[in-house]
């Protein structure tokens, strides 16, 4: 087995998998250095949010491996594989899958309570999160009483309020409106490398891709050829050839 480069936080080989039996990805290899913003930009059905479930220990890829921080996560049991998703890895997805008994903090503090620190440390941590994204003041509501783009908010503040290595977020700003979804994506970036946090994005979105530092191309559940994000703009066009 090839040992994977320090620098890489996830690096994954030759990854296939298939969904009873149709095939979502056919041999996809990718390296995510610490604190990069990789975009995995393709149209619907290229295997992006697979390619995600994978690389986050969601699901195993049927063939092919997942390295995080130089241990193979494809190898290990799935406990422990769930303990590193819980306390190393955040997930924001499209929908922002609230808990609807719970407030707006409680919801982004919920992997701090999980784990076991303080209602303090918790309600702290989220409150300065959810400031940050600009919806502190609603954290005493309940989901049910939010917009949806204030629900989307709330889901990126639980995915980073637990301080963790990798944020994997799977078109999450779709069901958003524009001016929502630039700021959503504003404060997932610069949050994200203010504190080192590495982020994979799936989009099916070009204009999305402008707030990452590198773009790797997805069609039919083959890669395309690297490409480097354009600031301010657009960052491609679909890649040319797969
Ligand atoms: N749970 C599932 N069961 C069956 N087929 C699935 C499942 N999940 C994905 N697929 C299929 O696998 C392929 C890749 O889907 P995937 O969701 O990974 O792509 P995607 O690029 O994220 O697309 P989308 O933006 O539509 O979610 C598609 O053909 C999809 O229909």
């Amino acid at each position: 087995m090839e040992a994977p480069p320090d620098n890489d936080v996830l690096w994954a080989r030759a990854l296939r998998h298939s969904h009873q039996g149709s095939p979502a990805l056919l041999g996809v290899s990718v390296n995510v250095r610490a604190g990069e913003i990789l975009a995995v930009l393709g149209p619907r059905g290229a295997g992006k949010s697979t390619l995600l479930r994978c690389l986050s220990g969601r699901i195993v890829a049927d063939d092919g491996e997942v390295w995080f921080n130089s241990a193979p996560l494809h190898t290990l049991p799935e406990a422990a594989r769930d303990q590193v998703r819980r306390e190393r890895f955040g997930w924001v997805g499209g929908d922002a899958q609230l808990v609807p008994e719970l407030t707006a903090w409680e919801n982004a503090a919920l992997p701090l309570l999980l784990r076991g620190e303080s209602h303090r440390a918790a309600r702290t941590a989220a409150q300065e999160w959810l400031d940050r994204l600009d919806i502190g003041a609603e954290a005493g509501k309940r989901p049910g009483d939010l917009l949806q783009a204030q629900r989307q908010r709330v889901a990126v503040a639980r995915a980073l309020a637990g301080r963790p290595d990798v944020v994997f977020a799977d078109e999450p700003t779709a069901p958003l409106h524009r001016a929502d979804q630039a700021l959503v994506l504003r404060t997932l970036a610069s949050a994200a490398r203010s504190h080192g946090i590495t982020v994979v994005l799936a989009t099916g979105d070009p204009e999305v891709t402008a707030h990452a530092d590198r773009v790797m191309g997805l069609i039919d559940g083959r890669p395309g050829a690297p490409m480097p994000a354009q600031a301010g703009g657009p960052a491609s066009s679909w890649p040319a050839s797969v």
